[in-house]
């Protein structure tokens, strides 16, 4: 579980996030929903450890975050940040096994090199895992870098818009690929993903945390959180939710 205590967090003197007091449920897959602007991104940084809060904590599974050393950090928590950085040269291969490099430090096991290989497979990679990053398309790109976030092998993945870039099919592809991940299981992830597409998260999300304007508005299962009059509230728009062929979807009216 992901314990949030009355936590604010200022960046050069701006208060980005007030008061955020609540927790995230260790079992399935957690959207963190919100308009531009609202906080989804800096609160993904303080849970990973990446920026301290100004004030309160965060504890992962009883570990005190902000102060936990950063190896212990990474061996907790996968983070993958909005925006891939540009790292030329780099193949696809060598990439996801950078997701080893917390447990290895630089002296890959042949256990290491399997996680790497499943990882690869398990979003579809095997064919691209000999291309160089810059030879790929955008969201090739990206689920390179979600296959990296994966081989850490980190109870929890916290994921900031692992979609962007993905075209419809490879959106749902890696959506229903997580979404499986966080299903109980031996090898079950916690996973928490910053989403601005809500069609996504009406189809995955198990527990919904919207904030807006820094603060929190509702941190519940999907079934209470998403509702048309809450995301209507939420982004300021007629939103609907509601059901295709037995299947949740969320549109704009
Ligand atoms: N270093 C910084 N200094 C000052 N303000 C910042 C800094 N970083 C972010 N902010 C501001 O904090 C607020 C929250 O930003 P954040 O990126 O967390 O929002 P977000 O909900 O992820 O937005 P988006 O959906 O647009 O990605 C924004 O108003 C942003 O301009």
């Amino acid at each position: 579980m992901i314990r949030i205590e009355n936590l604010d967090l200022s960046l050069d003197g701006a208060p980005i996030l007030q008061g955020i007091d609540t927790e995230i449920p260790a079992s399935g897959l957690t959207a963190v929903i919100g308009p531009n602007g609202a906080g989804k991104s800096s609160l993904l940084h303080c849970l990973a450890g990446l920026v301290r809060p100004t004030q309160g904590r965060v504890l992962i599974d009883g570990i005190d975050i902000p102060a936990a050393k950063p190896a212990e950090r990474a061996r907790r928590v996968a983070l993958l940040s909005q925006g891939s950085p540009a790292l030329p040269r780099l193949t696809v291969g060598e990439l996801v096994g950078f997701g080893r490099w917390p447990h290895h430090q630089g002296r890959p096991s042949p256990e290491d090199h399997r996680l790497v290989q499943a990882s690869i497979d398990s979003f579809d990679l095997a064919p691209l895992a000999h291309r160089r990053l810059e030879t790929l398309s955008g969201g090739q790109r990206q689920r390179a870098f979600v296959a990296m976030a994966h081989a850490q092998t980190t109870p929890w993945m916290l994921l900031d818009e692992p979609l962007a870039a993905l075209d419809p099919r490879y959106a749902r592809d890696i959506m229903d690929r997580l979404c499986t991940l966080s299903r109980p299981g031996p090898e079950a992830r916690s996973i928490v993903v910053v989403l601005h597409d809500l069609a996504m998260a009406v189809r995955c999300a198990d527990w919904v945390v919207s904030l807006k304007g820094g603060r929190l508005v509702q941190s519940a299962p999907r079934a209470e959180a998403l509702t048309s009059r809450n995301l209507s509230d939420l982004f300021e728009a007629e939103i609907l939710v509601d059901e295709v062929q037995g299947r949740p979807v969320a549109v704009l009216a």
